[in-house]
């Protein structure tokens, strides 16, 4: 009677509803926290061991990478429709003072954009964390399912590790094809490594090298830290501050055809600034003479011979590995094997890890690190050149030749640039 008295009043059919509701929510989230518990064995589903997420983490990485998919996506098509690629997105903007990724700039807003292949890492990661620390603010989770994420993106086992300076640096140079390299070696398990450009030794070298290592991922026993910050090759007080902080840094230089670099470097500052002078113009002090300027920054990055007289005084040459940006593109696994020996890392990175994109025209991963997708660099990569008459082209090619000769000897190598 009293039930069908209470069943019959509206107001406490919508209580007793609301009730209903609220009971099975109950139950749902105690059987959830019930399989967190690992007493529920059915629900778990193992993932790449390598991201230490199995079971109902590896179902909500799933879910929160498709989110993050569709993120990027709207950011995208937002940037595109807005206000040109070029622009930072704030959203991406994170580590200040760090260089978003690639090109010498700060994050202060007036840089170029965030590298996407970063970015997308980070996010992912910012993402994952924010939903585990909800889980874990339950405080039923086992610690077997804690994990944590750091600035490379990659997942590690929470505590597990220490952040340690790093053994190993990319110092250059500027277009030389250092994304790459840097993308390509963070498929090695042994290797981790910064997204960003610190730029600890040119620009924020008073912020102390505990700044420097609070910016370094977790290392287990065995594994190489890593960087790169291409501007360090031409920054005259590098050498020494490297060798201060560790005279058995390993240091990997990319060079590349010092003309076709100067190239690119012109187009990227062209891709933010398309009002400046032509290049031809910025090449010569004066046309007619035919004297090239070498104060201008883009012509003086490719005298590497200059530079690494530089590093010489504080580094033997056995610690310097140059990698060679147009092998880089050509055959990447052969200098991949290269820079592997020289860090006495095995040789896991080889053939089956790239493919040759043609829509891209470089070689991309089948499998980008931490990922299951084929994976190719950003638009910021692999730039379409403006032509340059080839009169200017040639007189580039006499005023680094003497230079290129000298570098050949200093390092034993013939880039075979003058051909
Ligand atoms: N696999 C692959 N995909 C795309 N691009 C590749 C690759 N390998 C080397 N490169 C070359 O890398 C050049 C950019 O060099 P960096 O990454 O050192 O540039 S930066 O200094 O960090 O801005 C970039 O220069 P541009 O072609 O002038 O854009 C590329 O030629």
């Amino acid at each position: 009677m009293a039930f069908s008295r209470v069943y019959s009043d509206p107001l406490s059919r919508c209580i007793f509803k609301k009730f209903l509701v609220m009971l099975c929510s109950l139950l749902t989230s105690l059987y959830l926290l019930h399989c967190l518990t690992e007493r529920c064995s059915s629900m778990s589903m193992p993932v790449k061991a390598s991201s230490q997420v199995v079971g109902f983490f590896a179902s909500e990485l799933d879910g929160l990478r498709s989110l993050r998919r569709k993120r990027i996506q709207k950011w995208t098509t937002r940037s595109k429709l807005g206000s040109g690629y070029d622009r930072p997105d704030t959203k991406l903007v994170r580590l200040s003072r760090i260089d978003n990724a690639d090109t010498g700039h700060g994050l202060d807003g007036t840089g170029p954009p965030v590298d996407r292949d970063y970015s997308e890492n980070q996010e992912l990661s910012r993402d994952l964390q924010l939903s585990l620390n909800y889980i874990v603010s339950l405080k039923r989770v086992s610690p077997r399912f804690l994990v944590n994420t750091d600035s490379t993106g990659k997942l590690s086992p929470l505590g597990e590790g220490t952040k340690k300076l790093p053994q190993a640096l990319i110092i250059g140079v500027k277009k030389g094809g250092t994304r790459a390299l840097l993308e390509f070696l963070r498929v090695h398990p042994d290797i981790r490594a910064v997204g960003a450009e610190p730029h600890f030794f040119d620009r924020n070298y008073e912020n102390g090298l505990e700044w420097y290592r609070e910016l370094m991922p977790k290392t287990l026993e065995g594994q190489v830290t890593m960087e790169k910050t291409p501007s360090y090759f031409v920054t005259r007080e590098a050498p020494a501050r490297i060798s201060a902080m560790s005279r058995d840094t390993k240091l990997i230089v990319v060079v590349r055809d010092p003309v076709t670099r100067a190239i690119s470097d012109y187009t990227q500052t062209l891709s933010k600034k398309p009002d400046i002078p032509s290049f031809t113009s910025l090449t010569f002090k004066n046309r007619t003479t035919g004297l090239i300027d070498t104060s201008w920054s883009a012509i003086q990055i490719g005298i590497y011979a200059k530079h690494l007289d530089n590093w010489l005084q504080y580094f033997p040459m056995e610690q310097i590995l140059f990698v060679s940006g147009e092998r880089l593109i050509s055959d990447p696994a052969g200098e991949l094997g290269r820079v592997q020996d020289f860090l006495g890392l095995k040789r896991i990175i080889t053939d089956k890890h790239f493919y040759f994109n043609q829509t891209k025209g470089f070689p991309c991963l089948k499998k980008a690190e931490g990922s299951s997708k084929p994976h190719c660099l950003g638009k910021t990569k692999g730039r379409t050149h403006p032509n340059i008459h080839p009169e200017v082209v040639q007189r580039l090619r006499d005023f680094y030749r003497p230079f290129n000769m000298k570098f050949y000897q200093m390092t034993g190598r013939i880039f075979g640039w003058n051909d």
